[in-house]
């Protein structure tokens, strides 16, 4: 069995359970829940908190993990655990902050005292920077901290800013680090059955980023068309029934579909459909 440790609360534990059961694995119904087997896929999932992850991967107890490259470096476990794919959820900076116009850059920070719940990744980046401050720990709603006078800045997690904003703060100096949730597994070590979780993994991701889209267009520009649409190996070509017109087939970015579909209306291509792509093998 592939022993795989799932965040089991915070910003990332829907969002890779939700992964996971689109990527077909059987995930627990109640968050309560701490272990579940999937013996269809020869699986066990173990529900732990992201912080924790590491630890257990890094030791070698479980096999695979998911959690937040923040955390993987803030544990200490990256000497022994290693990224292996970037899952593109929880997508975040770590990065300082402060009330409103009191810091302009980090190197402000020296002899000052800087709250934050990630310690070891903020100490780390210091020492790298030649910043000499007094770090304070804490465990969260970290931004509270300047207000009620223990720091006089933050290193925090980062999303959209909007607690920062509502806590009349804002981000000075470069990110620290650019976070988002990643696999993880021990150095060294493949798994039976990873490379399968890999694979179903990355399916879940490129059936999110692409879209199919499908649509005719007179023969004489179909070099011109496809050139638009290369798709991931070569988009497929058929012929229509009225021999003038061929029908195109290829997978495009989600994000760019729109700005495709009118290239394609513009050069003459018609009845131009997207389609939403469930799960995929690349
Ligand atoms: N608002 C957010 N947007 C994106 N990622 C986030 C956000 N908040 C936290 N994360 C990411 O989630 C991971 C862990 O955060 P999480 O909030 O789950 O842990 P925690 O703070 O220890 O738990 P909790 O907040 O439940 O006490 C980190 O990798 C972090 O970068
Ligand atoms: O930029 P934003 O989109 O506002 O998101 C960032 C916030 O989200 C996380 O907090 P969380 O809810 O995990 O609370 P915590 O600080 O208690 O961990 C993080 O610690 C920030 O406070
Ligand atoms: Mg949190």
């Amino acid at each position: 069995m592939l022993r795989i440790a799932v965040p089991n609360k915070g910003a990332l534990s829907e969002a890779a359970q939700k992964m996971l059961t689109e990527s077909g694995y059987r995930q627990r119904r109640d968050n309560r829940e701490l272990v579940m087997e999937d013996h269809e896929n020869g699986v066990e999932f173990f529900y732990l908190r992201p912080r924790d992850i590491a630890v257990y991967v890094g030791k070698g107890i479980l096999d695979i993990g998911i959690t937040g490259r923040d955390l993987l470096m803030d544990s200490g476990a990256n000497v022994d655990a290693e990224e292996i794919m970037q899952l593109g959820l929880g997508v975040s900076s770590f990065r300082f902050a402060a009330p409103v116009e009191s810091f302009t850059n980090a190197q402000e920070l020296n002899g000052k005292r800087i709250a934050t719940s990630y310690d070891n990744l903020l100490r780390e980046y210091l020492t790298q920077e030649g910043i000499t401050a007094s770090v304070v720990r804490l465990d969260g709603a970290v931004e509270s901290s300047v207000r009620l006078g223990v720091a006089d800045a933050i290193a925090d997690v980062v999303e959209t800013g909007n607690t920062l904003r509502a806590a009349g703060m804002e981000v000075f100096g470069d990110p620290i680090l650019r976070s988002e949730a990643v696999l993880i597994g021990r150095r060294g070590h493949q798994p039976a059955g990873l490379e399968v979780l890999k694979r179903r993994l990355q399916g879940v991701l490129v059936a999110r980023r692409y879209v199919m889209l499908d649509y005719d267009v007179p023969t004489e520009l179909v070099e011109q068309a496809t050139a638009l649409t290369p798709g991931l190996e070569s988009p497929t070509i058929s012929p229509l029934h009225d021999s003038k017109w061929m029908a195109v087939r290829a997978m495009v970015r989600q994000q760019e579909t729109n700005r495709i579909m009118d290239d394609l209306y513009d050069i003459g291509a018609r009845a131009i459909l997207v389609s939403q792509i469930h799960a995929c093998r690349i």
